[in-house]
This record gives structure tokens, C-alpha cells and sequence, in this order.
């Protein structure tokens, strides 16, 4: 679940990277792993800083002040395809056909015909393991089939719809052409979020895209209007424009990003993150009523799991008449577990980022409210660390239903065998993660819990809850071979540096010969490293794509 972030300033002789910068910080939840920034600067020259790491990190004074240019494209990553290696970093670029920037929040489910494709038909060298490359190079190819010297906003649109029509799977995108604009796109079903503002400046205006309007809020840009599912947006100093380019299909966003993804201060799709998760408060306490009553069972005291839970939890206790309590206290410096890379430091960090304080837990029964338990990690913490400060019962309910299918939508929840609720039911839930009780919201009260603010959303992407994936194409077969490639212990996965090996789809690229020669599996073909200088921190050979202040000479 990426951040992704586009900014065209009305004045291109003002720095955008700055203003970037601050948004990507407020998508910091959405993906830790690393971040990157690429502007667009006077005769359409690219700069760009990316690198694995936190956006307070990577970006300071001098680093930003090297990203020249009135325009630009920021990420925040969360990988869901390929490794963690520094390569995959986002925004990528390509320089044919006229210099493109790629930023790209989701998954594709059809990697591996689109690969097929491009080695056989389109003759584009994919250089890392990340779909959203090879969704770049798939723009990049109907770009070129307009075999135009100058393009114009039409053969932008038209290219897109070709795209969406190859490409299937989750994709929110912006992009930005070398001198021409900024562009964003989503995917025909609209599963991820992707929005646009606008703020006025001298005698025009600027222009935001983003994935929550969060970001708009925050830099004083008004008019937020999602992107609306199958639709595309160019903007350039002169103009606005907005075309459908794919064929109708079901809107269905993720309801995930209501759960638990998105800052409650954002609204995506029409709908209050904030309200929706006190909707699930309230909903899940007649649920909590209902199973205590039916069990002779009583609780003291309602407690969070900080931090994304606490809105949800609060309205429950109230609707209970239940005293809510702070019992656990979040270091404020931990960040978000579950984006975490790896079991082992995702089980740490949960212990590292909460303290049960005995003084709310002793000799209560207990209900801990959390948004959702996906793999369990955070509630077997919990739930021991509430017992070993003298809890009596720890009850847990979770305002999103049992999690026992893979995300294949860009959450990383590849592997059902890693979720707690597969292949159990309720009570085996329950003792896997060491509660006395377990409680789960239904799925017909999550939805209306976030229905009922926009009536117009008749469905969403439920897929981690039903196995029923909204834009087909994910058999049994597909699944097991994401699990192969994606687990927690696989080796692409795992690969943090180097060449990133662990293919994407496991065909149709060879590995890394290392040797530098031009060709198919090399980690840097030598035209690109050829086009690039760089300034700054130099890289090792295998990270060459991602200098930390490379620039690009396009002119
Ligand atoms: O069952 P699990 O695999 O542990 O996943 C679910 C937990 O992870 C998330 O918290 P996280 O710490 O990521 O973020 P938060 O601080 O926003 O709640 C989520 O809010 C749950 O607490
Ligand atoms: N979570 C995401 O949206 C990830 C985008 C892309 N699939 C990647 O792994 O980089
Ligand atoms: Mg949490």
C-alpha cells in the first residue's frame, strides 16, 4: 500500500520538491520501506533522490535543494512485488519515449504475460523485479505506439486505455512527461486511491495528485475530487483534462484502506475515514453485546490497540456505557508493525511500540478493541503482555472479520498459511492467539459502516475476507504461486541488497550475469547508466539505478 504524489506548481520557477517532501511525509504510513522524489526542471531535465529508508531519512536541506523543478512525482513504498532492494525504489523512470516518471500504488495480477510480452513483442528490458517497472515500461510501449514526434493530450488518453485494457490488477498511478505535465490514472475496478486538488497561485493555479487528500488538507489545496475507477487525468500549465479510458467495470474499492491503511483525517471516495471507523465502533459493540450476552460474560473496561483502532474503540465503549482506558502506551518514534518487512522484526517492534500499563489491566476482564488481526503478531504480543500485568479475561474484538484469503491487490498478505484465521474458526482464533474470547465484526456491518456515508459505493474489494477477487483472473493456481514466490521466508522477498533476484513472476527474464554486457538480466543496462550523472552519494554497483541524487540528462 504506497504513497503516491504528483505536484505541478502554477510558477515553475519555484522548487515543487519541497512541498513533496511534506506530502510524502504525511503518506509516511502507507509505506516505510523507502521513498524517493523525481522533478522535472528547466528544458525538461529530470533530478531525482530515492533510496531505502523513512522520508525524514532520506530527504534534508541539501538533498531536496538538488531536486530542481516547478514539477515532480514523490513515493512512499510498501512492497508487495520483487524485494526490498534500494532498486525497486519509486518513482522510476524511463527515457523513451520522452522521458517518463512512474509512481504506482497497488498490484498487477497478470505480471507474467505482460513480461512475456515485453520481451517478445515490445522489446523493453525490465531491469528489477517490480511490477510497477514493467507497469511503467507497458505505458511507455503504447506511448511509442503513437510513433509521434510531439504527442498531445489525446495520444496521453489513448495510450493509457491501452494500458488499462493489458494490465490487470490494482494500480493507482501519477506520472509526469518531460516538460509536458503531471498524469494520474486508476484501475477500471478503482481499487486503490488516488485523488486531485488544486490551490490557487498568482493569476493560476497549482495542482496536486495524491493518494489521500490528507495531503491537500495539509498544503492548502481545496476541490479534492477522487480519480474517478477507469479514468484519466492530464495536467499540464495550460489546461485540465479528465477522459474515462477504460470500459465501464465495477467500482470496488479496497474497503482495507477504511479499516486500517488510510489516515482517519483523510476522505477517499466520498467517505470520512474517521466517521466510517466510528461507524465500525458502534456497529461492532451490538456485536460485543450480543456474544457477551449470549456467553454470561462481562467486561470492566474497553482498551485500544494504538494506534489505528483508538477512533473504532472509543464509540464502542461509549455505545457499551463502558469506561475506555489508554491501557497500552505507543512510543510515538515505533512505526506501523504490520508494513514492517519479516515476522522477526515485526513480533520486536510490537513490544518495542507498546507498554501495558498494570494499572489499568489488574484484576479486570478485558476488552482489547483492534482494527483487524491479520497474522496475529500484534494480539499474541498484547494479549501476553495484558496477562502478565495481572488481566483476569482478555477478551479481543476486531472491527474487521476474519482476515483467511491473500491480498493480491498490494497488501502484503500473500500467504494464507501466515494468516491466524485461516483454516480456523472463532475459537481456534482465539486459543492460537492465547484470548479468552474473540469477536468479530460481520462483513455486512463493515460495509454498511462505511456505505452509509456514500450510498453511491455498492461494493468493494472484500477479497482478504471472501476470496472473491473483483477483477477475476486469480485461480488457485495463481495463489499458490504468489505463496511460492511471496511467503515470508522466500528468497525475493527477503532480498535486501543485491540484485534483486526472485522474479516477479518467476519467468521470462533471465537472472543477473553481472558482466555488464547489454542484453537481457542486467542489472544496468549500460544507456542508462550511460544517461545519468551523478551528483552526491555514489551507490554500489548492483544499486547503479538508485544513486541517492542522480541526475538524469534528458535534453
Ligand atoms: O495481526 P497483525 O498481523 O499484527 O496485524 C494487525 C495489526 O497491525 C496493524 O497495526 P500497526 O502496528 O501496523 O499500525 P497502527 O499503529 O496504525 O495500528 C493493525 O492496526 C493491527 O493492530
Ligand atoms: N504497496 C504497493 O502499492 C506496492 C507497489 C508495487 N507493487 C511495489 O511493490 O513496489
Ligand atoms: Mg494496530
Amino acid at each position: 500500500m504506497c504513497g503516491i504524489l504528483g505536484l505541478l506548481l502554477h510558477d515553475p520557477s519555484v522548487d515543487a520538491a519541497p512541498e513533496i517532501c511534506e506530502g510524502l511525509a504525511l503518506l509516511q504510513h502507507r509505506g516505510q520501506d523507502a521513498c524517493g522524489i523525481i522533478t522535472c526542471g528547466p528544458k525538461g531535465r529530470f533530478f531525482q533522490c530515492k533510496a531505502n529508508g523513512m522520508v525524514r531519512d532520506i530527504f534534508d536541506g541539501a538533498s531536496l535543494a538538488r531536486l530542481v523543478g516547478g514539477m515532480g512525482v514523490g513515493h512512499v513504498r510498501y512492497p508487495t512485488a520483487g524485494s526490498f532492494n534500494n532498486a525497486e525504489a519509486q518513482p522510476f523512470y524511463v527515457n523513451s519515449p520522452y522521458g517518463i516518471v512512474f509512481a504506482h500504488n497497488g498490484n498487477l495480477i497478470n505480471t507474467a504475460s505482460l513480461l512475456q510480452f515485453m520481451d517478445a513483442t515490445a522489446h523493453r528490458h525490465i531491469n528489477t523485479s517490480s511490477d510497477s517497472e514493467l507497469l511503467l515500461n507497458i505505458f511507455a510501449d503504447n506511448l511509442q505506439q503513437t510513433g509521434k514526434f510531439r504527442i498531445n493530450e489525446d495520444d496521453i488518453f489513448t495510450a493509457i486505455g491501452g494500458l488499462m485494457s493489458q494490465c490487470k490488477g490494482a494500480y493507482a498511478c501519477v506520472a509526469m512527461l518531460a516538460g509536458f505535465g503531471i498524469i494520474a490514472f486508476r484501475d477500471p475496478n478503482g481499487i486503490r486511491p488516488v485523488g486531485m486538488a488544486s490551490r490557487k497561485s498568482g493569476n493560476g493555479k497549482d495542482y496536486l495528485f495524491a493518494s489521500e487528500s490528507v495531503v491537500a488538507d495539509a498544503s492548502g489545496f481545496s476541490e479534492w475530487e477522487d480519480v474517478r475507477p477507469g479514468e484519466a487525468v492530464i495536467i499540464t500549465r495550460n489546461n485540465v483534462s479528465r477522459r474515462q479510458v477504460a470500459l465501464a467495470a465495477q467500482f470496488a474499492p479496497d474497503i482495507f484502506e477504511y479499516v486500517y491503511f488510510a489516515r482517519p483525517d483523510s476522505v477517499l471516495d466520498g467517505v470520512s475515514v474517521y466517521r466510517s471507523r466510528m461507524a465500525m465502533g458502534d456497529a461492532l459493540a451490538d456485536e460485543v453485546q450480543r456474544v457477551l450476552t449470549e456467553q454470561n460474560l462481562s467486561v470492566d473496561v474497553v482498551i485500544p490497540v494504538p494506534d489505528t483502532s483508538r477512533v473504532a474503540a472509543l464509540n464502542l465503549a461509549q455505545k457499551l456505557k463502558l469506561p475506555y482506558r489508554e491501557g497500552f502506551i505507543k512510543n510515538r518514534y515505533v512505526g506501523r508493525t504490520f508494513i514492517m518487512p519479516g515476522q522477526q522484526m515485526r513480533k520486536k517492534n510490537v513490544r518495542r511500540k507498546l507498554n501495558a500499563m498494570a494499572l489499568e489491566f489488574s484484576g479486570k476482564n478485558v476488552l482489547l478493541v483492534d482494527d483487524s488481526i491479520v497474522r496475529g503478531t500484534t494480539s499474541r504480543e498484547i494479549i501476553q503482555m495484558a496477562k502478565d500485568v495481572g488481566a483476569k479475561k482478555v477478551i479481543v474484538a476486531s472491527c474487521a472479520p476474519p482476515i483467511r484469503y491473500s491480498n493480491v491487490y498490494g497488501i502484503d498478505m500473500p500467504s494464507r498459511a501466515e494468516l491466524v484465521a485461516h483454516d480456523r474458526d472463532t475459537s481456534e482464533i482465539a486459543s492460537a492467539i492465547g484470548a479468552d474470547l474473540v469477536i468479530f465484526q460481520t462483513l455486512p456491518d463493515l460495509i454498511s459502516s462505511v456505505r452509509q456515508f456514500n450510498p453511491l459505493l455498492t461494493t468493494f474489494d472484500c477479497s482478504v475476507f471472501t476470496g472473491e477477487y473483483v477483477t477475476g483472473g486469480v485461480d488457485e493456481g495463481y495463489l499458490q504461486h504468489l505463496e511460492s514466490l511471496r511467503a515470508d521466508n522466500t528468497r525475493g522477498k527477503l532480498a535486501l541488497s543485491g540484485s534483486g533476484q526472485g522474479d516477479m513472476e518467476g519467468q521470462g527474464r533471465a537472472e543477473s550475469n553481472g558482466n555488464g554486457s547489454v542484453g537481457i538480466g542486467n542489472e544496468v543496462g549500460p544507456s542508462r547508466k550511460d544517461n545519468m550523472r551523478v551528483n552526491g552519494t555514489q551507490t554500489n554497483g548492483a544499486d547503479d539505478t538508485v544513486g541517492l541524487y542522480n541526475t538524469f540528462n534528458t535534453a
